[in-house]
């Protein structure tokens, strides 16, 4: 017997799962155009040039010619779709419009690959993305409409939500997504923990976090790619990453637009949170593309904890924190 319409063996397909989701059709449409272009982006990382492009991003960082090409697909594929207003991504110095009209339209950040300079080791990467209604880029994260990242591993997989659950999907050998796990959901407390940045860089409070999270047994698991430490985290459903401010650079690394916002809305919608230490990562009112934030995400409990080590340290009273949502 033939596979029922979106069903590959009776595996759920993404856009058929789109489908029963509350959304327009030009955000099924838009998040399975992403979906295509991720596969091209995947072909580049398996057998693309691995030199550098001669050029640097907004943040003075030298492009490798991965992130520019992963940049190029995405980019195209966005203004291709016909659905979308503005698109800013962490290539980009500057908004590209697509279209001038709001209208049904959305707007899109994203960091075409992250964790680009681990392909030359072969370590997992991914893609990052956020997405608004309309053409407005610069609010706070929790406008976001719908928020996903691909994660190429040793298996390829999507990870989306639109507001109603976090679903993952895994390529199959035909390269379509199907449904691997729907509603998932995070612990309130872990034991994996993923610190990035310098440690003689950071705070005290960071400091006397981690020794807390060491004393109490958690397993250091950290690759230096943020797409498998958080898919790590989320798929274990316990755990926490952090990026914290360092002495010399107070906002840590990682961008709010393109690396926090989406994966804040994908752990809180998992039951998880996410701070820079002061407020919900996805409060922040972004003032320009190229803000970045420290960041604390996983499980709630978790993030108490780094945020409470952090007043702590400045001498507030560790029960007035209230920086875990819900
Ligand atoms: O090794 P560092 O410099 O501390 O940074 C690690 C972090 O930087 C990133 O590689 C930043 O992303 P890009 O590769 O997109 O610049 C994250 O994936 C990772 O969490
Ligand atoms: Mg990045
Ligand atoms: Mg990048």
């Amino acid at each position: 017997m033939p596979a029922a319409p979106g069903t590959s063996k009776f595996q759920i397909e993404l856009r058929r799962h789109l489908r029963g989701q509350n959304i327009s059709d030009n955000l099924v449409h838009l998040i399975c155009e992403i979906a295509e272009a991720s596969k091209y982006v995947i072909n580049a990382v398996r057998t693309g040039d691995l030199g550098v492009a001669g050029t640097s991003n907004l943040y003075g960082e030298e492009q490798l010619a991965l992130d520019v090409l992963s940049d190029r697909i995405m980019r195209k594929r966005l203004i291709h779709s016909g659905v979308v207003c503005n698109i800013a991504s962490e290539e980009m110095d500057e908004i590209y419009q697509a279209q001038a009209s709001a209208d049904g339209l959305y707007s899109v950040a994203y960091d075409p690959l992250d964790g680009s300079s681990l392909v030359d080791v072969n370590l997992a990467v991914g893609t990052i993305v956020s997405i608004y209604e309309g053409c407005d880029l610069l609010q706070p994260g929790r406008n976001q409409v719908a928020a996903m990242y691909i994660l190429y591993g040793p298996r390829v997989s999507l990870v989306y939500t639109v507001g109603d659950g976090v679903h993952e999907f895994t390529m199959n050998n035909l390269m379509e997504f199907t449904l691997t796990r729907e509603n998932i959901r995070m612990q309130e407390e872990g034991n994996i923990y993923a610190p990035g940045g310098l440690r003689n860089k950071y705070n005290d409070g960071d400091e006397k976090f981690i020794r807390h999270l060491e004393a109490k047994g958690c397993k250091l698991r950290y690759s230096g790619g943020f797409v498998p430490d958080i898919n790590q985290v989320l798929m274990k459903g316990k755990g926490i990453f952090m990026y914290p401010a360092l002495k010399g650079s107070p906002n840590g690394k990682l961008r709010v637009l393109f690396e926090l916002n989406p994966m804040a809305f994908i752990i809180e919608h998992a039951g998880g949170a996410a701070s820079n230490g002061t407020i919900p990562i996805l409060d922040i009112v972004p003032e320009s593309l190229d803000q970045r934030a420290p960041i604390y995400i996983g499980c709630k409990s978790d993030v108490k904890a780094a945020t409470d080590f952090l007043l702590d340290q400045e001498g507030v009273p560790a029960a007035a924190a209230s920086f875990v949502n819900g």
